[in-house]
């Protein structure tokens, strides 16, 4: 019996060892199937894991990537930049005056013809003569040059004997030149001058044009080929100035401004500065609209006159006046002149008004060449005064 019980007991024993070995052979050739996957997923969670990966083998451990995912480098600046705004490319100065004459016809042609068909009449009678003179003045080329032109036309006319149209237009033409001035010297002073910018100040009362006018000058300048330096010098409207960068940034011209209210004659020493330090030919500095009755503000221009020519002198300070102002604009002329030495007249709105006769009565009162007119709100309606041209579209 015990002998049995021990039989038994060593087959049992023997059965377990057995089973035990092939269970754990078994195991062992389970094991690294399961570790050579692991790289797969390691490699896999570097990148973002396919999601039919993941379905497929939802067991998975991710682990987190055996090196860091590589650092991002910044991204290069996008092609696409903002995009910079068109330098325009503007007409040049030659030639301005005669695209705008059908504009200066319109404004100033019913001047040209009244006097025509009255010199023309059967009997030029003293009526007649006294009419001709009330027309000239009515176009507010003052009372002395009217009755000059008037006499000489008499003198003229007698000594003609005739009044045919094309000989009455030839003498009138020829007298209005006269006291225009055909010879004068009109050139804008733009420089440069040795080492530095020509200096140009551009004045007068408020809202007659001159941050239009200055604007437009910058073109006229670019168009010859010039390089400008722009001088928002009227910091009082904060308009101004932003007005005056468009213009700038129209032709590529750098404005030098500072805050609203900042003092004007540091913008504009300031402005000269940039314009000598970029060797740049000419420098355009739009001072604020002053009424000439202010004492306060008139002085206020001499000092920003002053403190410019610290630096540099002024070549050039151009008075705007507003043509549809009339003799209100002779009395600015006056005071102007006064306190800046105005070199010259920039007269804007011509193209709305039929009293270009001031042109002479200016002149004549301040010894200062009309130098630019302004004919229209277009930005290139700016042209260096031309005389010939501007009596010729009088007298149609
Ligand atoms: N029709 C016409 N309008 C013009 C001419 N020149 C300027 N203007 C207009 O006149 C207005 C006043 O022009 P600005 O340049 O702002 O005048 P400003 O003298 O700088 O004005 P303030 O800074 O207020 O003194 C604007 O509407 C211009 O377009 C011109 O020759 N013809």
């Amino acid at each position: 019996m015990d002998y049995t019980l021990l039989v038994s007991i060593i087959v049992v024993v023997a059965l377990l060892v057995v089973g035990g070995f092939f269970l754990v052979k078994a195991r062992r050739s389970v094991t690294p199937g399961k570790e050579e996957a692991k790289p797969e997923v390691v490699e896999k969670t570097g990148t973002a894991a396919p999601e039919e990966d993941r379905e497929r083998d939802p067991g998975t451990v991710v682990t987190p990537p055996a090196q860091a995912p590589p650092v991002e480098e910044p991204l290069p600046a996008s092609p696409v930049e903002p995009a910079e705004p068109e330098i325009e490319t503007p007409p040049p100065s030659a030639g301005r005056m005669v695209r705008l004459r059908a504009r200066l016809a319109r404004s100033q042609s019913s001047l040209g013809q009244g006097l025509l068909n009255l010199l023309s009449a059967k009997n030029l009678d003293e009526d007649a003569w006294e009419e001709i003179e009330d027309t000239l003045i009515t176009a507010d080329i003052g009372v002395t040059s009217a009755t000059q032109i008037v006499e000489n036309l008499r003198t003229r006319v007698k000594v003609l004997g005739t009044r045919d149209t094309d000989d009455v237009r030839a003498l009138l033409r020829e007298e209005l030149l006269a006291q225009i001035g055909s010879d004068t010297d009109r050139a804008v002073r733009t420089g440069p001058l040795g080492d530095r910018p020509a200096v140009i100040m551009v004045v007068g009362v408020n809202g007659t044009g001159k941050t239009t006018t200055s604007g437009k000058l910058a073109r006229v300048l670019v168009g010859d080929g010039h390089s400008v330096v722009l001088g928002a010098a009227d910091t009082f409207r904060a308009a101004a100035s932003e007005q005056l960068q468009t213009w700038g940034s129209r032709v590529g011209a750098p404005v030098v401004r500072k805050e609203e209210g900042a003092d004007p004659a540091s913008v504009a020493f300031d402005a000269v500065a940039r314009g000598v330090e970029d060797g740049a030919d000419t420098v355009i500095i739009d001072t604020a609209g002053r009424l000439h009755t202010k004492t306060g503000l008139m002085d206020e221009l001499g000092k920003v006159k002053r403190v410019v020519e610290k630096k540099s002198q002024v070549d050039e300070v151009l008075l705007v006046l507003d043509a549809t102002t009339g003799q209100n604009g002779l009395r600015q002329a006056r005071v102007f002149a006064e306190v800046v030495n105005v070199t010259g007249i920039a007269l804007t709105k011509l193209d709305g008004t039929a009293k270009g006769g001031i042109i002479v009565q200016v002149q004549r009162e301040l010894g200062v060449p009309v130098k630019l007119v302004g004919l229209g709100e277009g930005p290139d309606d700016l042209a260096p005064f031309d005389p010939e041209v501007f009596v010729d579209a009088i007298l149609g």
